[in-house]
């Protein structure tokens, strides 16, 4: 049998930061309480007898919200072998009120006053051998963060367990509440093992509900005991659970005075100081949207598209410079080349238009041909000059926005071009160290194995394309996952969520259901989860059912793309898309506090913002890899298997009655066709009734980076995934693709984080119908009313339309009656 130690103490206190230092785990840490949501096992390093338990924090044994019932349920039904309590050395009264608990649960308990570091800086003093004789177990010191004395910590709460003594609590409680609970053991609890009873005998006198039904105790017992605590509450004049908590209180007070001693009382942290402006309720949120700026700024506009750039056009495009070097030389002179290219296609229409036979010129111009000659291509076209010459125009399309220009060009341009052709394609290996990007790599690689079409087709326009448009957005998502690890560990985060509470609260909404929003800006299953620090259960559905309106890492780049595609690449549409999320949260807050499931006010804001501090680089990259990697890992796993099925199915089909493998012209013959063609009526209301859409969005739910996979393979083909897209879609249409992605139901994974959070299935039901109902909804209204400026209007769709959007307005402003009503469960 293997020895089973859990971390508990209240949240900040630093449990991760101890479990992933002693197991080597890469658990989240973050700078504000309530990050642990769920507990995690790692063995503890060179012990692999020995397990550690990491607990979401908890101020007391008495719980409140979800992640403080994971914790005392563990610590009761499970009975670790010992506790090791992190104590947060610079909060020690707040602590000490848990600890007092803990000692009580009949489990040998360690404590571990933690972030001694900070402590020893302040200059405060802390007699931990008073404190050990004071509470009744063994005391170290440690810094989780720093390392030091934590492997003594460990070997602690190791003998502990090993001796199995359980603590003798040396708090007394008042004569008569000993009393009671004296009786109570004697009544109810003779049957469980003796050091267990103090604990259960202790809450029994608290009334608490979820005890006092566990034990099962009987009515006539129940009635027995009643009388005890009645009559200690009698004298004492108070209730029976404030008597506890204020003897605790009185005890912890004593304690700190024997064994406390601060340098500075009172006077203004650095932290005071800088929360004054940073909280201020005129500056914070100016502040906060600067911030938020910033990072989207640095990671979707300079640095993380730089990189994101390098890795689509270069790692999975056709190659790149080392270092960069050469790249500006060498796109000199592609562009160069490739107006060259443009001139002589004019110029070839041109003759064509004069009647001229130019069928060996086209052969030497062509570079797929065997005749392609450059040199003869010249020669030709200065044959040519002598008889056709006259200004023509010719066609030029700009790379990125595949803008069509039309130029006219003088036969010098024309003889300069016929020059430059001649010379050939610009080799990028002569301008610097050329590296092949991988689908090059690749193709090379099969060609040279002989590979039968459609394996190769399969590799490359399957797999390398689908997966590789997806891991081409990695760099960009590191970089915002780094700088969102920088404001979660400094401690930023926990302040915007107080800032957002003023605003939430007018809502009827808690500034606790922003933290969730957050953390779902990278993905929307941690931020789901997040929920469980939300008290209020029906604040807690109405959260985990908006979360996911905030666009998640995932979404990212399907919203590039259909920026870049179809609105010239505007970063209006990024940012814009988090306000439409965040609209879409406030505006469901609104119309779902208002219906019987969700009345009731808000639970008052009780989070603690914890203390400035400097982020450490190993906190910072373990969570952006964390985060990262899932998204990699993701690319990995689900996103070949869908970009097989879809490359398969879109691949394959029946053309003149017979099964067989398509060429791109044919796809509207596939299997995908079939199954999207049956479903895409229901879309065409919002405007992109077409299959390849339908498909993409029915994709997006497996995962949402799949939008852009199957994108690439459907709108695949000569022209690029860009301008088929710009072709495919209007304005109007593109936006309303874009706002129902963006506002439906999430991925698989996320909708099972929904269920689990929701644990109900009829509610789980109820999140996915309501998020496609409203993502619906708000297409149709900008599909239809941007129809309908733009004069394409359909009857029926516009009524629709209005319609909906008087509904919508209805549902803001009518009356909200049953605030005043209906009464919630708050924590005081
Ligand atoms: N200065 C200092 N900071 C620490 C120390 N230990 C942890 N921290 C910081 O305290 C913060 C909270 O750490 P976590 O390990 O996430 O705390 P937790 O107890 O797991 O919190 P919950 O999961 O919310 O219950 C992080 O920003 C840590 O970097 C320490 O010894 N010294
Ligand atoms: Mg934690």
């Amino acid at each position: 049998m293997g020895i089973k130690i859990a971390l508990a103490g209240n949240p900040n206190a630093g449990k991760t930061t101890l479990f992933n230092a002693l197991t080597g785990s890469n658990q989240f840490v973050g700078n504000w309480p309530g990050v642990t949501v769920e507990k995690k096992e790692g063995k503890l390093k060179g012990h692999s007898d020995v397990t550690i338990t990491d607990l979401p924090g908890i101020y007391s044994l008495s719980p409140y919200t979800l992640e403080e019932v994971v914790a005392r349920n563990y610590l009761i039904q499970e009975r670790p072998d010992a506790i090791l309590n992190i104590i947060d050395g610079t909060n020690l009264e707040r602590n000490l009120y848990l600890t007092t608990q803990l000692v009580e649960l009949g489990i040998p308990v360690v404590a571990a006053i933690n972030m001694m570091d900070v402590v020893r800086k302040n200059g405060d003093k802390i007699n931990t051998e008073e404190l050990a004789k004071e509470l009744g177990c063994q005391v170290v010191e440690i810094s989780a963060l720093k390392g030091t004395g934590i492997k003594e910590a460990a070997e602690a709460a190791i003998q502990a367990a090993k001796q199995g003594t359980p603590m003798i609590p040396q708090h007394q409680f008042g004569g008569c509440v000993e009393h009671a609970i004296a009786h109570i053991e004697e009544a109810v609890l003779h049957n469980i093992p003796e050091e267990q009873q103090r604990w259960y005998a202790i809450k029994i006198f608290e009334r608490d509900e979820k005890v006092l039904e566990a034990l099962s105790i009987s009515k006539s017992d129940i009635e027995h005991i009643e009388q005890d605590i009645a009559a200690a509450e009698k004298e004492m004049d108070d209730d029976a659970e404030s008597m506890i908590t204020n003897e605790r209180y009185v005890y912890i007070a004593n304690v700190i005075k024997h064994c406390y001693k601060k340098k500075n009382k009172g006077g203004m942290t650095t932290s005071d100081k800088i929360d004054r402006v940073v909280t201020n309720r005129w500056l914070g949120l100016p502040i906060f949207a600067v911030v938020m700026f910033l990072v989207y700024y640095i990671s979707m506009v300079t640095v993380g598209s730089a990189a994101t750039d390098w890795a689509n056009d270069g790692l999975f495009g056709d190659g790149w410079h080392l270092l960069g070097i050469g790249s500006g030389a060498y796109e000199e002179a592609a562009e160069e080349y490739g107006d060259t290219n443009a001139i002589i296609d004019g110029y070839v229409a041109y003759l064509g238009e004069q009647g001229a036979d130019t069928a060996a010129l086209e052969g030497y111009i062509d570079p797929e041909a065997d005749t392609f000659d450059g040199e003869a291509a010249k020669h030709a076209i200065l044959e040519f000059e002598k008889q056709y010459s006259a200004d023509f125009s010719y066609d030029v399309e700009d790379e990125e926005t595949l803008e069509v220009t039309t130029k006219t060009a003088t036969m010098g341009d024309l003889t300069t071009a016929a020059d430059a052709f001649a010379g050939g394609e610009p080799d990028p290996a002569e301008y610097g160290v050329w590296v092949p990007g991988i689908p090059v790599l690749i193709e090379q690689g099969l060609d040279a194995l002989n590979c039968a079409d459609w394996l190769k087709g399969l590799i490359l326009d399957g797999l390398v394309a689908g997966v590789g448009a997806v891991l081409g957005f990695v760099p960009q998502m590191l970089v915002l996952f780094i700088l969102l690890a920088i404001l979660e560990a400094c401690g930023y985060m926990a302040r915007i969520a107080f800032v957002m509470d003023r605003i939430f609260r007018k809502f009827g909404l808690s500034g606790k259901s922003f933290i969730p929003i957050l953390i779902g800006t990278g993905c929307g299953i941690p931020g789901i989860m997040a929920s469980r620090t939300i008290e209020n259960e029906r604040d807690r559905r109405m959260t985990i059912m908006t979360t996911t309106f905030i666009p998640c890492g995932a979404k990212q780049p399907f919203i590039a793309m259909m920026a870049g595609a179809i609105f010239g690449g505007s970063a209006w549409i990024a940012t814009g898309a988090y306000f439409l999320g965040m609209a879409a949260i406030v505006i469901s807050g609104i119309i779902l506090k208002k219906t019987k499931m969700f009345a009731g006010d808000p639970a008052p804001f009780v989070m603690e913002l914890p203390p400035y501090h400097m982020p450490t680089v190993g906190n910072v990259l373990r969570s952006m890899w964390e985060r990262g990697w899932s998204f990699i890992k993701k690319a990995g796993t689900i996103i070949t298997l869908s970009t097989i099925f879809v490359w398969f199915t879109s691949f394959f089909g029946w053309v003149d009655g017979s099964f067989g493998m398509l060429t791109e012209d044919q796809m509207s013959c596939s299997i995908l066709a079939y199954i999207g063609k049956g479903i895409c009526w229901l879309f065409a209301p919002l405007g992109w009734g077409n299959w390849q859409a339908t498909v993409a969005a029915v994709t997006g739910l497996v995962a949402k980076e799949n939008i852009v996979a199957t994108m690439g393979i459907l709108y695949g083909g000569d022209n690029g995934v860009y301008a088929n897209l710009a072709a495919a879609f209007t304005g109007v249409a593109g936006m309303s693709f874009l706002i129902f992605n963006l506002l439906c139901a999430p991925c698989f994974a996320a909708m099972g984080a929904i269920k689990r959070e929701m644990n109900n299935a009829k509610w789980f039901w109820f999140a996915v119908g309501y998020e496609c109902g409203f993502a619906y909804a708000v297409s149709l209204v900008v599909y239809q009313l941007g129809a309908l400026f733009s004069g394409n209007a359909n009857i029926l769709g516009t009524i629709a339309a209005f319609a909906l959007v008087a509904f919508m307005i209805y549902m803001l402003v009518r009356p909200y009656k049953e605030s005043n009503t209906l009464r919630t469960k708050v924590r005081v």
